[in-house]
């Protein structure tokens, strides 16, 4: 069986050690020779490298481990990248999220004006890790997690329409795992159909392996708890922000009975009720940095003060299994079924051709193949049009240094009141991100 390279970009992010645990649990179906970490911020990576290396060596000591900034030691000779960076790190998130709320308008990681911000700072390191991967490794696959996914696939297409990345999101993963639970079966029992943006969409069916159509009884579940499940999940997403969210679905689904709604719909169905419960002063970034980060970082900071990982303390979620079975999926064409961001080519026939949509696709060696989901109905197509305009309006603006087209992607999120609003929480935001925006002009 050939053994494969991998590069983790982002090596000092929250989620490369569940990533690597899934790697090295995963080696009889998916063998490596070689996992490396490349990030642009060397003290941070240095502490999660380090942790890991002890746990590879105890695990696999066959396996080369390396982390670097070096992007020509990174990216030579490696096969897949598995990229989750975060432009301008928590803190920029922090003000992603605190900016809008300064105006009265939802603060959230890739929703809305933060969305937007962000987008604006990851398109440029984004296309930088496709150039340094075609430039070192021309063969070499990117699976792509970093985010706001919708505003990073529509620059790839523009930018870079013929690399081989794939742009993914785990919430739907997240979800349908929550679903098998309502209805007492495992996510790998389920077939479904989808459609929708990333952070935007609807599931139109859930089927069992028998054909049975499951969607009408986890509709009656979610009308009451929301996706709401006894099991825990993830465990970052145990969280009393994320509980919400979950629980919240029953309001998104009660908007549209004959869909399960994906959870980030609330920041759009819902804006009034989300500025209402925020606190501006506190927002998720602050709960990552107090939660997740301190978890990871101390569980790091411990296997290496105590030369040992076999205390067990990093640990493999959703997201690690999603991106391991999508290089999986590649590397021996097996044709899997998985929802992906891609470009929609009539997938959705009553759709705009060029946008980039999140829907079930087949995977193989060369990439994906989207599956066709039939046409829409109007109000989430309405909904879904909006959308998509304000993130080619933003990949625009960054081509052109447009202040213009920013203030319009801005004035038509629909999370944002008015052109008067839009143009207030732009100017704020330029001057946030000044070291990591183009100047606008
Ligand atoms: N698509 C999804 O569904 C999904 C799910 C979970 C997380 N994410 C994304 O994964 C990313 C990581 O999340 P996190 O909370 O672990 O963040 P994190 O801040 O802990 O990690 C991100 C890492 O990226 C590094 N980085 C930033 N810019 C870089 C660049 N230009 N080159 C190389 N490295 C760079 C940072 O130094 C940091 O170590 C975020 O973009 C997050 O939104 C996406
Ligand atoms: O607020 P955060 O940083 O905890 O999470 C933001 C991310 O949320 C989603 O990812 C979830 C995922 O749905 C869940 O299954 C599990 O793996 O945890 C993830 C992170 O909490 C979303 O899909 C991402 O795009 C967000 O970045
Ligand atoms: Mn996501």
């Amino acid at each position: 069986m050939k053994k494969y390279s991998v590069v983790i970009a982002g090596g000092g992010s929250t989620y490369t050690p569940g990533i690597v645990m899934m790697l090295l649990n995963s080696l009889d179906k998916f063998p490596l020779y070689e996992i490396k970490l490349y990030d642009n911020d060397a003290e941070r990576q240095k502490i999660i490298g380090d942790a890991l290396a002890i746990a590879i060596q105890e695990q696999n000591p066959e396996i080369r481990f390396n982390y670097t900034t070096s992007p020509e030691e990174a990216f030579t000779n490696v096969d897949f990248c598995m990229a989750h960076i975060r432009s301008g790190k928590y803190k920029m998130r922090e003000l992603d999220e605190k900016i809008p709320l300064k105006h009265g308008v939802i603060g959230q990681e890739t929703c809305g004006p933060g969305g937007i911000a962000y987008g604006m700072r990851s398109i440029g390191d984004i296309i930088e890790l496709i150039d340094y991967m075609e430039k070192y490794s021309p063969h070499c696959w990117m699976l792509n997690y970093s985010n706001p996914a919708a505003i990073v696939a529509e620059a790839c297409r523009v930018l870079r329409p013929n690399s081989k990345i794939l742009n993914i999101c785990d919430m739907p993963v997240g979800t349908l795992r929550r679903m098998s639970q309502i209805v007492g079966l495992t996510p790998q029992d389920l077939k479904i159909r989808y459609f929708g943006l990333n952070h935007f969409g609807w599931w139109t069916s859930v089927k069992d392996q028998k054909g049975n159509e499951l969607l009408p009884q986890i509709r009656d579940y979610v009308s009451q708890y929301g996706y709401l499940t006894k099991i825990e999940v993830d465990t970052q997403h145990t969280d009393a922000s994320w509980q919400e969210t979950h629980k919240k679905a029953k309001d998104l689904l009660a908007v549209d009975p004959r869909f399960l709604p994906n959870t980030y719909l609330k920041y759009y169905l819902y804006p009034d009720y989300v500025v209402e419960h925020s606190n501006p002063e506190y927002t998720r970034a602050n709960e990552v940095i107090d939660g997740r980060e301190k978890r990871v970082f101390s569980a790091a900071k411990s296997i290496i003060e105590q030369k040992t990982a076999k205390g067990g303390e990093f640990h493999i979620d959703t997201h690690a299994y999603f991106i391991v079975d999508l290089a999986r999926a590649i590397a021996y064409d097996t044709n899997e079924r998985m929802l992906l961001i891609v470009e929609n080519n009539g997938a959705i026939p009553n759709f705009s051709h060029d946008a980039m949509v999140e829907i079930p696709c087949l995977v193989g060696n060369s990439g994906a193949e989207p599956l066709n989901q039939g046409k829409i109905p109007t109000f989430q197509k309405g909904l879904m049009e909006q959308q998509v305009a304000v993130e080619k309006l933003v990949v625009e603006a960054w081509i052109e240094h447009s202040y213009q087209k920013m203030w319009q992607a801005l004035t038509l999120s629909k999370t944002v009141p008015s052109a008067t609003v839009a143009k207030a929480l732009l100017d704020d935001l330029i001057i946030a991100n000044q070291d990591y925006w183009p100047e606008l002009k």
